[in-house]
Formats: structure tokens, C-alpha cells, sequence
């Protein structure tokens, strides 16, 4: 981690887009506040092994040091975001933090299945009000159940290196071709419902199977 703050300061950074940047503990958090970071993300883990491997922190560590960079971060009005690792499967032992997280003032948690073990039974047992995911897998499980943010990356980038079995990042790609094919649904359905015809202009573009009703 000792590099973020470079990284930080080479993107070059669009108006309106959220760079949120990975910060377990208050050194990491000064050192992106320092290169102006308006948004940091605290990550922790739903087990002990993988809290341990991951930043060296058992759960209960790791949760005093969030709240010193919660508190930090409140000072400046820098936004947090938390991560509660390997929610439905840890490769180091068989877990929950959010309300915790929430509590300390995260405006948002993301759960992650960090090795991309979930399952549409196990994510179904998951209470995903008011949550994020994080899941290489059961993301269209999650969304059928109401969860509004899928952590994506293009191509499929990232992936923590700390979990054995680390299934990288659900791509980009996959998840707005799962949204464009319910989308191309809605069309047909709700012209279908209305009795006039479906006006999209791309619709021959997409896949035709996703079009069938
Ligand atoms: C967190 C530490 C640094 C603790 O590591 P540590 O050894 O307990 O830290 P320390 O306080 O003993 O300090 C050791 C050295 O690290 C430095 N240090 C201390 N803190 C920081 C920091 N924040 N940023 C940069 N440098 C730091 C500190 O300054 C010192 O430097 P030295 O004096 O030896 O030159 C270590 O365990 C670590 O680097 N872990 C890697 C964390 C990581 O990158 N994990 C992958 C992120 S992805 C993820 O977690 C999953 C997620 C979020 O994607 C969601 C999901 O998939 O589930």
C-alpha cells in the first residue's frame, strides 16, 4: 500500500467521478488526505484468519483503527466507504460487521465474496438491505434482491491478493450486459402493456436472445 498516494496523484481525475481510495488505518488515511482524496474506503473481514492476512488486524483492531480514520475523515468531509470481506466464504476459516460499520458512520457497505465462493442460496440467506456488493458471482442474485451497486472493474481487473482464491472483480462488461438484457425486457414489456411499439433504435443491435420475452 505504501504507493497509493503516488497512484492517487497520477490519475488524472474527472469532474463528478469518485476516486475512492483503500485505507485500513490512519496512516493510510493521512497520506490520501494529503494528496487531496475526497473519498476513502475502510476494509474489513467477516473472519479473524482473513482480517489477520489481509492488514494484519484482528476484527476488533481493525474496527478501532476505522473508527480513528472515521474520525478523521468526519474532520475533513471526506466521504468512507466500508468493505466487509468474505461474507459467504473465507479461505482461511468458515461470519457479521456492517451494522458496526454503519454505525461509525460509513455511508455505504459493500459486502464482498472475496473468493467468489457465494452461491444463489447462500447470498439469498444475506441480509443485503442497504448495501453494496462486491462478488466476482451472485451479483445478479444480489440485484434481483434489491441491491442498487455492483463493485465492478473492466475486464475483470483487481482481486485481493491477500485471499487465497481470490476470484478477481465481476468485469464491467458482464454487469451491464446482465442490466442491458433486463432493460431490453422492460421495453418490450411495458410497450407490450401500452399496445405501442418499442422505439429503442438499437434493439437489432442487441443480442436477439436477450430480447426474447
Ligand atoms: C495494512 C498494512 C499496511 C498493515 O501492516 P502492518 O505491518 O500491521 O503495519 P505497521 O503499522 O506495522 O507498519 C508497517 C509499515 O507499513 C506502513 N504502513 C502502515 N499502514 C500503511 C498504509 N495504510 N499505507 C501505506 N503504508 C502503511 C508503515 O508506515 C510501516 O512502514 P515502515 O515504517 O516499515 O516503512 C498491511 O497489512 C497491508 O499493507 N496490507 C495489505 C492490504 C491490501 O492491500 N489488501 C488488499 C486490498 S483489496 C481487499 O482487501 C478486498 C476488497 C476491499 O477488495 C473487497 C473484497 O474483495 O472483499
Amino acid at each position: 500500500m505504501g504507493d497509493a498516494s503516488d497512484v492517487f496523484s497520477q490519475i488524472t481525475r474527472k469532474r463528478g467521478v469518485s476516486y475512492p481510495v483503500l485505507t485500513p488505518n490512519l496512516k493510510g488515511f493521512q497520506s490520501a488526505a494529503a494528496v487531496g482524496v475526497q473519498e476513502v474506503a475502510v476494509f474489513g473481514a467477516a473472519s479473524q484468519s482473513f482480517s489477520k492476512k489481509n492488514i494484519n488486524a484482528t476484527i476488533e483492531e481493525s474496527l478501532q483503527r476505522f473508527q480513528e480514520v472515521m474520525d478523521a475523515a468526519q474532520k475533513q468531509n471526506i466521504r468512507v466507504r466500508g468493505y466487509v470481506s468474505c461474507v459467504l466464504g473465507c479461505p482461511y476459516e468458515g461470519c457479521s460487521r456492517c451494522k458496526l460499520m454503519k454505525d461509525m458512520g460509513c455511508y455505504e457497505i459493500s459486502l464482498g465474496d472475496t473468493i467468489g465462493v457465494g452461491t444463489p442460496g447462500s447470498m439469498a440467506l444475506m441480509s443485503l438491505d442497504d448495501v453494496a456488493v462486491h462478488c466476482a458471482g451472485e451479483y445478479a442474485t444480489a440485484v434481483n434482491r434489491g441491491v442498487r451497486v455492483v463493485d465492478s472493474a473492466v475486464a475483470g481487473l483487481g482481486g485481493c491478493p491477500y485471499a487465497d482464491g481470490a476470484s478477481g472483480n465481476v468485469s464491467s462488461e458482464d454487469v451491464v450486459y446482465m442490466l442491458r438484457e433486463w432493460l431490453v425486457k422492460v421495453g418490450h414489456f411495458i410497450s407490450g402493456a401500452m399496445k405501442r411499439s418499442n422505439n429503442s433504435r438499437v434493439l437489432g443491435l442487441m443480442d436477439t436472445n436477450a430480447c426474447q420475452l
